[in-house]
């Protein structure tokens, strides 16, 4: 019934982005998955305790990949990038992958400081070349997210520490994604250790830049979709995660990002504040009031012309987040306060999954120090980003964002000048939900955590998402890892060892009934 339900969404979804996949309901396929756990069992008898056993060498690989600083939006961390990328491919190769590349992606587009800068590589590498077994390549990103412990850490962000008494490993990346990131290698570690056969053959596409829009990956997807990804019968990302803290889930849905910056330019250099406030236009006071001329505090975006292009939520629809489970008790216990914009179950999920929201992230060039620098500063850009979802047209976005500004800063009567622009944007994605391989996962994920999944949009984005499965002519999977309340791109960035432990089970599982799977 709800399998029905969400196809005919899936299928009655109007966006020219978002590629209708083949929908298959409760099939054969899906039967033989399931009629293949009995004879599974005797493997995961196997692989289960040595994932176990392994869990120290796994929580060291992952210590050592936290502690590099790969901060893909700071162009002074580059090189610690880059230094990750080499941290990974030395693992593989101790694993035994092969044909293990870096691939360079040329430099990095404006804007940017540097303009010779060097985007960080991509690594590929395989495990197996067999042809009579089906081929999934694993994506992941080894970039972070900035954080210090001004921030507000409790500990070194970039230390992991392995907190004995809430069993949890805490550091930047833990769960976004060099946790799950590295999963991928463990898993193959275990089937090595314990002499299993891995039953796929294994691709790996790991990337740089995914926190900051992905730029250049698109390209090399499209360069070697008939190269080195020839023959993909199936991508899994493990990159988001769970709806709250209890029940696992498998994710078919993403909204997009169009990240912007808004700059307001006035004098050559920064003022004195006693010498030049009041005589001459503060470029920091326009920006302030274009900011604030977004999204009210309800949340709701000001900018005309957006809610008419969201599509419209039907009836149907409705009933699926009925379903869920989730309640806003879990957003107040993730978010570590009582300021959630909705009551209902119902809308807040739908305002997480299905509509846009406008963020203000932060303003660049402005006083942020410790103290009271009496300053002007001289040109600030403001970031913001708006998360997108069905039908929205990113370049269309684009040009009513840009008019709004503009049309913001006129009313001003400033003589300083403004320019906005669109810094990256990332489609979002639907998929089918029942296809063999969320068929596969769902077997795994009983087997695992002994529940079935719910099966879960996501409300942040994974850009390149959409690439794979158009490029690529596959069906792509979430499979998460981590919790909702992991803090994610937050302080004290976490992840849980029992979801770290029995995720790396969870993939493995997933293979072994994706493998037995009559169909892609
Ligand atoms: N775990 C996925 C994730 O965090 N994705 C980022 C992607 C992004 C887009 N623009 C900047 N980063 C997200 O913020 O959703
Ligand atoms: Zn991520
Ligand atoms: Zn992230």
């Amino acid at each position: 019934m709800l399998a029905s339900l969400i196809s005919k969404l899936v299928l009655s979804a109007k966006s020219p982005r978002v590629p209708v996949s083949t929908v298959s309901t409760m099939s054969t396929a899906s039967a033989a998955i399931s009629a293949a756990a009995p004879s599974l069992q005797p493997v995961f008898d196997k692989l289960f305790p040595k994932v176990d056993e392994l869990q120290p060498q796994f929580i060291d690989v992952l210590k050592h990949a936290v502690e590099i600083p790969a901060v893909s939006g700071d162009e002074t961390l580059r090189p610690q990038v880059v230094k990750k990328a080499r941290y990974i491919a030395s693992q593989l190769e101790s694993l035994g992958f092969t044909d293990i590349q870096l691939k360079e992606l040329g430099t990095q587009p404006p804007p940017v400081v540097d303009p010779t800068l060097q985007l960080p590589p991509v690594v590929l590498a395989r495990y197996g070349s067999d042809p009579a077994k089906k081929t999934v390549l694993v994506y992941g990103h080894y970039d972070v997210q900035p954080a210090s412990r001004d921030d507000g850490w409790d500990t070194e962000p970039f230390e992991l520490v392995v907190d004995e008494q809430t069993q949890q490993l805490r550091g930047r990346g833990s769960t976004d994604d060099t946790g799950p990131l590295t999963g991928w290698l463990h898993v193959v570690r275990a089937h090595r250790e314990a002499g299993i056969d891995l039953p796929v053959n294994l691709l790996t596409c790991f990337e740089g830049m995914e926190e900051s829009g992905s730029l250049g990956l698109e390209q090399l997807i499209e360069r070697e979709a008939t190269g080195y990804f020839a023959g993909v019968d199936a991508v899994c990302i493990s990159d988001n995660y769970w709806l709250g803290t209890r029940k696992p889930v498998l994710t078919y849905g993403l909204r997009g990002c169009n990240y912007y910056q808004v700059s307001v330019s006035g004098p050559k250099a920064d003022l004195h504040s006693g010498v030049f406030g009041g005589i001459i236009a503060e470029p920091m006071v326009d920006l302030v009031q274009i900011l604030a001329g977004l999204v009210d505090s309800q949340g709701r975006i000001l900018i005309k012309g957006i809610d008419e292009m969201v599509a419209p939520v039907t009836e149907k629809e409705r009933a699926i987040y009925e379903k869920i489970d989730f309640s806003r008790d879990e957003l107040d216990e993730a978010a570590g306060s009582h300021t959630a914009l909705y009551d209902r179950k119902e809308d807040i999920l739908m305002h997480r999954w299905r509509y846009p929201s406008l963020s203000v992230h932060g303003v660049e060039g402005a006083f942020a120090g410790m103290g009271a620098k009496t300053v002007i500063p001289a040109r600030v850009s403001g970031k913001f980003s708006i998360r997108t979802v069905p039908d929205m047209d990113s370049e269309k976005l684009t040009k009513l964002v840009v008019d709004h500004c503009n049309a913001a800063f006129a009313k001003l009567n400033s003589p300083n000048t403004v320019h906005t622009e669109l810094i990256h944007d990332g489609a979002y994605w639907v998929s089918d939900p029942y296809n063999a391989q969320f068929s596969a996962a769902t077997e795994a994920t009983k087997v695992v955590y002994g529940v079935e999944p719910d099966l879960t949009r996501e409300g942040g984005s994974i850009p390149i998402t959409l690439a794979f499965e158009q490029l690529l002519k596959t069906s792509v999977l979430l499979l998460p890892m981590g919790r909702g309340d992991d803090g994610a791109h937050s302080v004290n960035e976490k992840l849980d060892i029992s979801n770290f432990i029995n995720g790396i089970k969870l993939m493995g599982a997933y293979l072994h009934f994706y493998a037995a799977s009559p169909e892609n």
